[in-house]
């Protein structure tokens, strides 16, 4: 009997804006390719990792020193309080210290948060390194760790500060979300349905399947959820890597989403609250007559089916509407936001009435 793993499934990512194509790799025991894609010019390695991952990152480290780099772990935070200004200084430090090269290698290997910061620490370093993501959470496989969007936190807000840098490829190794708990793995589910409301409705129905089965790895559909969700934001990136357009519908449900994570001083998950960002631009598409009842009412039922949250403090509004100003697709004064005129069909809404935000804010206010 042969023990061998099934090949991985490639999804490319074309290169755009002078960047070159990478592959994203689904399967699982890839850190074999790790190699290949440090590439032969490096001499010294650093691994990006958070605190939850220390012996992942220390085991990914001896085998590179193994090999003859000069490996360094470099250890994070976990999760959001590793996006800050600070983390950023302590790494370029320790890359300092290490005479990290133009030609040396990150590898970010955690959640969104390390391979948001990793991505940054290379983006920045000499101008720009190149650096591997090796994605452990569902949402860092399917978003965070694809397309090249990199950054860090400021005090004002989410993801101020950054730097459109892809790497050279993406390991998703699904035996990593096997120790993710639940929490933190239904929070990547919501990206799972983002993709799926903007652009793949299958996704929807795998879900809508048997919701208690997609909050588990071993559910039966895991891998095709991964992949599909992938698959939409390469098709996307690759076509908009700068979000100078149709990169923008990625951000569905992200406007209120991230203010909410501000708000709670990212005691929330990011999926949480991308959760309730989209019911809201839900209720905001319908209100403004572009989406159907049956496609806004869906947002609610499968969120929840799978446990994510669809209502927020209700006392909140005026300083999340403050928040949502800074938004990223804010234009001077004017506020912008994805939402559906249907399945699968995303579309700007400018500058809406102000009652009519408030209005979609009485849906989802607790
Ligand atoms: N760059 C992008 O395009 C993009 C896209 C989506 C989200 N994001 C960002 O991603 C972040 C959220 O990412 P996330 O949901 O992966 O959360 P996270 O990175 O905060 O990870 C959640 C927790 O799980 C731990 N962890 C990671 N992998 C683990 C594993 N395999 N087993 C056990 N614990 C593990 C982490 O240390 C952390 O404590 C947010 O900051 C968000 O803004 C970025
Ligand atoms: O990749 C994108 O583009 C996205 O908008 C994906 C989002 O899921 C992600 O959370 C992203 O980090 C948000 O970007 P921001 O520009 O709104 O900070
Ligand atoms: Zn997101």
């Amino acid at each position: 009997m042969t023990t061998q793993e099934p090949a991985a499934t490639r999804i490319a990512v074309g290169g755009t804006a002078g960047t070159a194509p990478y592959d994203v790799l689904v399967g699982r025991q890839l850190l074999g390719e790790l190699t290949g894609l440090i590439g032969a010019d490096a001499q010294r390695v650093a691994v990006l990792h958070p605190e939850a991952l220390a012996s992942t990152g220390e085991a990914l480290r001896e085998d590179l020193a193994g090999q003859g780099y000069e490996a360094v772990a470099i250890r994070l935070p976990n999760a959001e309080e590793s996006k800050t200004a600070e983390v950023a200084a302590y790494c370029w430090k320790a890359l300092g210290q290490t005479g990290f090269t133009r030609t040396d290698v990150i590898v970010g290997v955690g959640g969104g948060a390390t391979t948001d910061v990793a991505g940054f620490v290379a983006a920045t370093w000499l101008r720009g390194v190149r650096w591997v993501a090796v994605p452990t959470t569902v949402l860092g496989m399917v978003d965070a760790a694809v397309g090249g969007k990199t950054g860090i936190n400021t005090a004002e807000g989410k993801n101020l500060v950054g730097a459109f840098h892809p790497p050279a490829g993406v390991l998703c190794d699904l035996a990593a979300l096997d120790s993710l708990g639940v929490h933190d793995y239904v929070s990547g589910l919501a990206e799972i349905i983002k993709a799926g409301f903007i652009a793949d409705p299958a996704i929807l129905e795998l879900i809508e399947s048997d919701p208690q089965a997609a909050r588990s790895p071993q559910g039966p559909h895991t891998a095709e959820l991964v992949e599909r969700a992938i698959r939409v934001k390469a098709e996307v990136v690759s076509e908009d890597l700068k979000e100078s357009g149709r990169r923008e519908i990625l951000n569905y449900g992200h406007t209120l989403g991230h203010a909410i994570e501000k708000n709670e001083r990212y005691n929330w998950r990011h999926g949480a609250a991308v959760s309730v960002g989209m019911v809201f631009a839900a209720e905001l598409g319908r209100i403004a007559g572009r989406l159907d009842d049956a496609t806004a009412d869906r947002h609610r039922a499968v969120l929840e089916s799978v446990g994510l949250p669809v209502t927020y403090r209700g006392d909140q509004w005026p300083k999340l509407l403050e928040t949502m100003k800074v938004d990223k697709k804010s234009r001077g004064d004017r506020l912008r936001f994805i939402v559906l005129e249907g399945l699968a069909k995303p579309a700007v809404l400018e500058s809406p009435d102000p009652a009519m935000l408030l209005a979609a804010h009485a849906e989802i206010a607790a």
